[in-house]
């Protein structure tokens, strides 16, 4: 075979994976709308709002439970499950390790959003935990991403994190390398083997462990917003309910994307576009979703 015709049975097969997944994503975005599935949170308090009116825009459900027995029985009926560290109670450092224990010996997917991670003993302790109980999904910010990564122990010791609040300090791509190592260490002890690492900012990132997606687009308005990523995390939850980490994470990223670029046309400032990007949420076709641009490594 000459190398010409070698590179066309490549690029065939690369669009033809490509082709494959869109249809996926679509289907995800349809069932959800069909299915109306709950996802359950235990999530930070400042947010919360969004994270319910984000899942039910996306045409989910939500509830939202702190007290472990509750969140225990509501996740025997969810279709998947959201933990989000980003306003830490005492009763928490016992409370979410054993959660996410639970969570795992029933077999139930969740996602975590290690909001603000290096920050404080308590918060640290608990991430540390997850580490023997891992999620299926974790959708953060850069900073995060290399934070957790690190707390693991995934990471060179050079490869030092800077300590951010909620806001990353650092790009999506200095990300790449501690997302594609925490995907695969959260597959190695996942139901089928199948996680994956959604890293948001300018330019989304998106990786299952062996390939690496990057997600171009989105309103840089959504960081005017408290509550962009939480419910990001939300909707991540809501649509691995109904499809496989991969496509669940791809579903919700492209989807955000698209719903802040109508927003950002139709707003005038934070407020009208947060209200803006929910009815978005809403309106934004699973054609939309599938057709956006990913570019794949
Ligand atoms: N500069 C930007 N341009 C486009 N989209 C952005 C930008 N910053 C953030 N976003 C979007 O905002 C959402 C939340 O991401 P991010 O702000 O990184 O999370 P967090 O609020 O957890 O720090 C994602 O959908 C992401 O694509
Ligand atoms: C401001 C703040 N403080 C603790 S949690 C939180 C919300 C963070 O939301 P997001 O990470 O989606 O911007
Ligand atoms: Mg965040």
């Amino acid at each position: 075979m000459s190398d010409d015709s070698r590179d066309h049975c490549s690029t065939n097969t690369h669009q033809n994976v490509l082709a494959e997944l869109r249809e996926a994503i679509a289907q995800a975005v349809r069932d959800v709308k069909d299915k109306t599935p709950l996802a359950q949170s235990f999530t930070n308090f400042v947010t919360i709002n969004l994270v319910a009116n984000a899942q039910l825009a996306a045409g989910g459900t939500a509830a939202m439970s702190f007290l472990p027995d509750d969140v225990i029985e509501t996740a025997k009926i969810a279709g998947a499950n959201y933990i989000n560290v980003g306003t830490l109670l005492p009763f928490y450092k016992d409370a979410l390790p054993s959660i996410a224990q639970r969570l795992n010996y029933l077999g139930k997917p969740w996602v975590l959003d290690p909001v603000a991670a290096g920050i404080g003993k308590t918060r640290t302790a608990i991430l540390q935990s997850f580490k023997a109980a891992p999620p299926t999904v974790i959708r953060a910010n850069a900073s995060e991403v290399i934070a957790l990564a690190n707390m693991w122990g995934l990471l060179d010791a050079d490869n030092a994190s800077r300590p951010a609040g909620v806001e990353s300090v650092d790009e999506v791509d200095a990300a790449a390398q501690p997302a594609k190592l925490l995907a695969q260490f959260l597959a190695a002890s996942a139901p089928k083997h199948k996680a994956a690492v959604a890293v948001s900012g300018k330019i989304d990132l998106v990786t299952d462990g062996e390939h690496t997606y990057r997600l171009p687009g989105g309103s840089a308005m959504m960081a005017k917003i408290t509550g962009a990523g939480c419910s990001l995390g939300g909707v991540t939850a809501t649509y691995l309910a109904v499809a496989e980490p991969l496509i669940a994470t791809l579903a919700a990223s492209l989807l955000y994307d698209r719903a802040a670029e109508v927003a950002e046309a139709e707003s005038k400032g934070p407020g009208s576009f947060q209200v803006a990007f929910l009815d978005a949420l809403w309106n934004v076709t699973a054609e939309q979703v599938a057709g956006s641009d990913i570019v794949v490594q």
